[in-house]
């Protein structure tokens, strides 16, 4: 079993666009700007944003983050996304998911401006990505591709298994395993709440990718010897004996699937990290579009 060290490939990838930065540096030209947004207080997504602008420090990249409160309304969140879109000095921005209630997060999605759209989730770009066109493809999808890549994973002709069907992954994720090209060219099956006999479904894949959030979801007994396994699942399980009060699981049994799979991420340390860096990716790739702007 090989693991797929997302934390190691973060930080490659990382290293690698802080390089890009200082040559763009030294021919005097601007360095990317990445803003985030975030309505509310929560934890978890306050520790996501939290660490893509210091990731963004780290790199050399200009970041903003916009901090609004929970009871913000719908109009103010988009007059906030219109300020963005305007502002030239900006080449990518994201809306931390999720939204408060009294927020429909497809109008906010929607608001942003496509060629600032690092997060990939406007349905231009998601069209785009879907007829194999040049986009910004959604940061955890693309840290998927980028780690079975860098880990030389065979994907051709395979049978890929993806759990979950939400629009940041599971969709994104089993049109992107089924395209033309490499790592691609998989025959995809989707699986959702409603799909049955999962477990025969899963037995029978090649490469497993869940994105459900339902601690130890993925049992053994639920997949073939040499599978490769993506765990995109993350849940907070609150525990009182940890110093945070909390620890992280993914969808996986770790422990006993880990025994049967040829490739395996963890959680942590897998996903969660390229998701950082792949956002970073898109935003380099945002201010070479710029370019010609200023
Ligand atoms: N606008 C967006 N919102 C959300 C996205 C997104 O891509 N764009 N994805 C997730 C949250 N997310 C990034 O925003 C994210 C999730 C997890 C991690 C990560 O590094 N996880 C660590 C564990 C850290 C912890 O939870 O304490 C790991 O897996 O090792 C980074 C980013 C939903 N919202």
């Amino acid at each position: 079993m090989e693991l797929l060290d997302g934390k190691k490939v973060s930080n490659q990838i990382k290293e690698e666009i802080a390089v890009e930065v200082s040559k763009m540096k030294e021919r005097g030209e601007k360095v990317p700007h990445l803003a985030a947004i975030i309505v509310g207080n929560d934890g978890a997504s306050l520790t996501y944003v939290g660490s893509k602008v210091r990731s963004c420090e780290k790199v050399g990249f200009e970041s903003t983050l916009v901090k609004m409160p929970s009871t913000t309304s719908e109009l103010e969140l988009l007059k906030k996304i219109e300020e963005l879109n305007e502002n030239d000095d900006i080449d990518g921005f994201i809306v931390q998911l999720p939204l408060p209630p009294q927020i429909d997060t497809q109008k906010v999605l929607l608001a942003v401006d496509p060629d600032k759209d690092v997060d990939g989730f406007h349905p231009m770009n998601f069209g785009k990505m879907a007829l194999d066109m040049s986009t910004f493809i959604p940061a955890t999808p693309f840290g998927i591709l980028e780690l079975l890549e860098r880990y030389n994973v065979d994907t051709k002709g395979k049978h890929t298994v993806v759990i979950g069907r939400s629009h940041i992954v599971g969709r994104p994720m089993s049109i992107l395993m089924g395209r033309k090209g490499w790592p691609g060219n998989s025959t995809v099956t989707l699986t959702h709440s409603h799909t049955k006999n999962i477990n025969q479904i899963t037995s029978q894949a090649d490469i497993i990718i869940s994105a459900l959030g339902v601690p130890n979801f993925l049992k053994a007994e639920m997949v073939k010897d040499d599978v490769v396994v993506i765990d995109v699942g993350i849940t907070r399980v609150t525990d009182d004996t940890k110093e945070k009060g909390y620890y992280i699981t993914g969808d996986v049994d770790f422990e006993n699937v880990s025994k049967k799979a040829s490739f395996i991420t963890p959680v942590p340390g897998g996903v969660g990290p390229m998701t950082i860096a792949m956002l970073l990716k898109n935003t380099l790739l945002a201010r070479e579009r710029h370019r010609g702007r200023k």
